[in-house]
């Protein structure tokens, strides 16, 4: 089986810390960049990350932090990018070591701003990264209830399924059941696809549209999910395993979720900008809504609830008009 080496988690927020913690719990060494020093000093003291997932306790002895992207990427073999979308390429920028032969495994959801490519092609084009060294992680996973230890399914993609099952042997455990799979590109825009119908439930709800007609939209958004994953990489694959049906489920229904949560009080007339503000977390499908839009001004794909989402978050229109309309075209 594939060796997957020494590995290192690029990113300091929730699902950082929750996929650090389930990789160190098996290989009980990992590197660790972070962006702020201030963060990583205390950290070593109190033995858990201080600003996000606080109970998830660590042997800080187990784990070499820096703050120093390129140290780290030179000493270790697999990276598992966990950074939100809109700020990976900031990281990038001080990229100065070649990743072309390591084991980039990203566990985003979004797409990277501006280049309208979902992390494996912008990995492979920028940084030449080979389609058999690219894995995403996706699945239904608030990194909340994987850091309580609630049962949860993750799934690896790799178009080398070899090295997709050899990564999940460090995130299988008790409490995560791993699935392989060889469709990077169908898990990574769904995954950014889920976030805009998690904004789309999210606004119902603020506009107080009730459990039934929240059932019907998401019918519609597993529909219009499946004919852009038709359109933009026609394989074999069911809609309805969990890595996309559950991934859109969790997102479009839970209370963890942030981009629900934004939706909400975009519906309840928050603006924007005043919902950003608020949240003080980033909602992945705000980002996700416009680059979506213009990938698909090429593809054509029937896109009414991404469209919508566009025109209320983009265009400024009023949501219960925009939603109103939206219910027509539904089946
Ligand atoms: N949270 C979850 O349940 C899940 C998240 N994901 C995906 O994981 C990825 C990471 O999200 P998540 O861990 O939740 O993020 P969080 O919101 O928990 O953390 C945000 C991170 O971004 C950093 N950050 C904030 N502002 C900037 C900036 N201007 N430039 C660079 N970095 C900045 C923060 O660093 P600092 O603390 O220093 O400010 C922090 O490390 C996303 O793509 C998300 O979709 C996937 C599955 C589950
Ligand atoms: O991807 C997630 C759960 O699988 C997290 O979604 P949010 O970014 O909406 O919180």
């Amino acid at each position: 089986m594939y060796n997957v080496g020494k590995i290192a988690i690029i990113g300091g927020g929730s699902w950082a810390t929750a996929i650090a913690k389930i990789v160190v719990g098996h290989t009980h060494h990992i590197g660790w960049y972070m962006r702020r020093d201030d963060r990583i000093e205390d950290f070593k003291r109190l033995g858990h990350n201080p600003a996000y997932l606080r109970s998830a306790r660590f042997n800080v002895d187990e784990i070499f932090f820096s703050s120093d992207i390129n140290r780290i990427v030179k000493e270790y073999d697999t990276l598992v990018f966990v950074t939100p979308s809109p700020y990976l390429k900031n990281h990038l920028r001080k990229l100065k070591t070649n990743i072309r032969d390591k084991f980039v495994v990203t566990a985003i959801k979004g797409i990277v701003p501006d280049e309208n490519l979902v992390c494996s092609e912008y990995f492979h084009q920028v940084y030449d990264v080979p389609l058999e060294n690219l894995a995403c992680i996706g699945g239904p996973s608030h990194a909340e209830e994987v850091a309580l230890e609630r049962l949860s399914y993750l799934t690896v993609g790799c178009k080398d399924v070899d090295k997709a099952a050899a990564f999940t042997e460090v995130l299988a455990s008790e409490f995560i059941k791993t699935k392989t799979s060889s469709d990077v590109i169908g898990i990574e825009y769904s995954s950014v696809l889920k976030n805009v119908y998690a904004i789309a439930a999210g606004i119902c709800n603020g506009l107080k549209y009730g459990d039934n007609f929240q059932a019907v939209l998401i019918s519609n958004a597993v529909q219009e999910m499946n004919r852009f994953l038709t359109a933009v990489h026609p394989i074999q694959r069911s809609i309805y395993d969990s890595v996309y049906l559950g991934d859109l489920l969790v997102t479009g229904y839970s209370n963890f979720s942030r981009n629900r949560t934004f939706g909400t009080m975009i519906g309840k007339g928050y603006s924007v900008k005043t919902a950003q503000i608020e949240m003080e977390m980033i909602a992945e499908g705000y980002f996700g809504t416009k680059c979506m839009k213009e990938i698909n001004r090429h593809m054509h794909v029937n896109m009414p609830i991404l469209d919508a989402m566009y025109n209320i978050l983009y265009e400024g229109i009023n949501p219960q008009i925009e939603i109103k309309l939206l219910t027509d075209s539904f089946r």
